[in-house]
């Protein structure tokens, strides 16, 4: 069979243990080690300008998987990475359009660096392969890969929420980003409302045709779109809750809460995880339940991400700010409520505090679809599980319907849902645990890689649209 050919801009880092920032990295690792393939994206390391492009791909093997990786130059991560990936695509496409600027000289690095990479891939390509590129860092490179002949069946997924054709317009670049999008055979998204969102674009603004089963016309392609929600390994995760439960780390952690509860949540520094919302109706929770005191603590990690993007550093600032003020609002000599940590954790060390945990409390103002509420609840002891407080902006809302659904904006809701969640009996955290569980196993990492590829492979499936979601 012709090899499965992976491209994003974050690899994982291939040594066993290191902290995988972020849920792409996370789950394109754990579905390729499987069925192995290649995988290919930046090393994340940054050389000179004077280093100018082609610049050299190293390749490094960890089992069946051989991955290649490329360096950027300055000017390149400015634009492509810093700049029009994550200073417009990310915000706009969190909704967060007063967080966004626009500069065509960017947006030109950005297609600049999707066209290297194209350069970089012929190599490793052969024409029988099929590509399969995740996210927004890469929405021209199919474009690219055509303008140098590439026939190969290219699929893209996005990891991120599509928005609005409303909102999306807001990037003065809105035409030439979706005609390149157009270049891809197959299109995957988290939600159903991404890939509407998508459609109605191509439908109002493009003169595309639907035709069923998620096949978009237009211009004279056929562009097939489908729902495919990341999933985890449920079992792996469990057992890797299970055998840490004991360790250092978590008895340390156990000592310090000295029986209290704890309200656990972990994410990347970013503004659309909704963190400062969150501090707040934890606030408004200890200020409404003073019965609560000294008796529950809440920790969050907040794991620095795109600290040189200015929207980061701000929320960096706001959020010490707000630590600060909450705990001294509410501490006491023996309680510190809130607790706040800046680094980075290896995912199998975060399993077991999520299972030390009572309460997950997930609450993004948008999100692709958020894999931390899905290793917390996981990591749960079916037999005596926490409960999940998330967000009905996060993708997996959308599956994960038994958890607590509240709405981040909401500070009193969300207040009002982490005590229910807090005094919830046994029998219907079980049974809460137990939907979430079976949906979890049903639409599982191998589910989501094996649905996407074989859509990706097979065109006969064109006329009768993308596998069933
Ligand atoms: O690569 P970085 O700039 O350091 O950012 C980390 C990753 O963040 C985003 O993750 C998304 O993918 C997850 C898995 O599908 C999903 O659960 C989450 O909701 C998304 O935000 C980003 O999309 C990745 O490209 C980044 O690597
Ligand atoms: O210290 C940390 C914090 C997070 N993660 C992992 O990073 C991923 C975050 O993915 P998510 O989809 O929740 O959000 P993203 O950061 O991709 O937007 C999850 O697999 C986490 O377990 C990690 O390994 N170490």
């Amino acid at each position: 069979m012709s090899r499965l050919i992976v491209v994003s801009n974050r690899v994982a880092p291939i040594t066993e243990g290191e902290p995988t920032a972020g849920g792409l990295a996370a789950g394109v690792m754990d579905a390729l080690r499987q069925k192995g393939g290649r995988w290919f994206g930046w090393s994340g390391n940054v050389v000179p300008d004077m280093v100018t492009p082609p610049l050299p791909v190293v390749e490094q093997r960890s089992g069946p998987i051989s991955l290649y990786t490329t360096d950027l130059n300055q000017r390149d991560y400015d634009a492509y990475y810093k700049g029009f990936s994550n200073a417009t695509l990310w915000p706009v496409f969190h909704y967060q359009t007063d967080l966004a600027h626009f500069d065509w000289a960017e947006f030109e690095g950005y297609r600049r660096v999707n066209r290297h990479f194209a350069d970089s891939l012929q190599a490793l390509m052969a024409p029988q392969d099929v590509v399969w590129v995740h996210d927004y860092h890469l929405l021209c490179l199919a474009e690219a890969l055509r303008a140098q002949g590439a026939r190969n069946r290219i699929g893209l997924f996005l990891h991120i929420p599509f928005p609005a054709p409303a909102v999306l317009m807001n990037i003065p670049a809105h035409a030439e980003l979706m005609a390149a999008m157009c270049h891809y055979d197959l299109i995957g998204f988290q939600t159903e409302s991404d890939r509407l969102a998508f459609a109605d674009y191509v439908l109002r603004e493009m003169g595309g045709e639907a035709l069923p089963g998620g096949v978009l016309a237009v211009g004279g392609h056929a562009i097939r779109t489908g729902v495919y929600p990341i999933g985890v390994h449920v079992d792996m995760l469990r057992q890797e809750a299970a055998a840490a439960a004991d360790s250092a780390q978590v008895q340390a952690l156990r000592a310090s809460l000295g029986g209290r509860a704890l309200i656990m949540s972990v994410d990347r520094l970013d503004y659309s995880k909704g963190l400062p919302q969150r501090f707040t109706a934890y606030e408004r929770f200890l200020a409404d339940n003073p019965g609560w005191h000294r008796k529950v603590e809440f920790t969050q990690i907040a794991v620095p991400s795109r600290s040189d993007v200015h929207a980061y550093q701000e929320i960096r600032r706001e959020l010490e700010g707000e630590a600060g003020r909450i705990n001294g609002r509410f501490a006491e000599l023996d309680w510190t409520p809130l607790r706040y940590l800046n680094r980075s954790f290896a995912r199998r060390d975060l399993m077991p505090l999520y299972a030390a945990a009572q309460v997950g409390l997930v609450t993004p103002l948008r999100d692709g679809m958020n894999l931390v509420a899905k290793e917390f609840v996981a990591a749960q002891d079916p037999a005596d599980p926490g409960v999940l407080v998330l967000s009905r902006f996060a993708g997996a809302a959308r599956e994960l319907d038994a958890a607590l659904l509240i709405n981040p904006h909401d500070e009193a809701g969300t207040a009002a849902a982490l005590e229910r969640a807090l005094s919830m009996r046994l029998e219907e955290r079980r049974e809460r645990h137990a939907a979430m569980m079976a949906v979890m196993r049903h639409n599982s990492l191998e589910r989501w890689r094996d649905r996407f590829e074989c859509d990706l492979r097979n065109p006969a499936s064109l006329e009768h649209g993308a596998s069933a979601a």
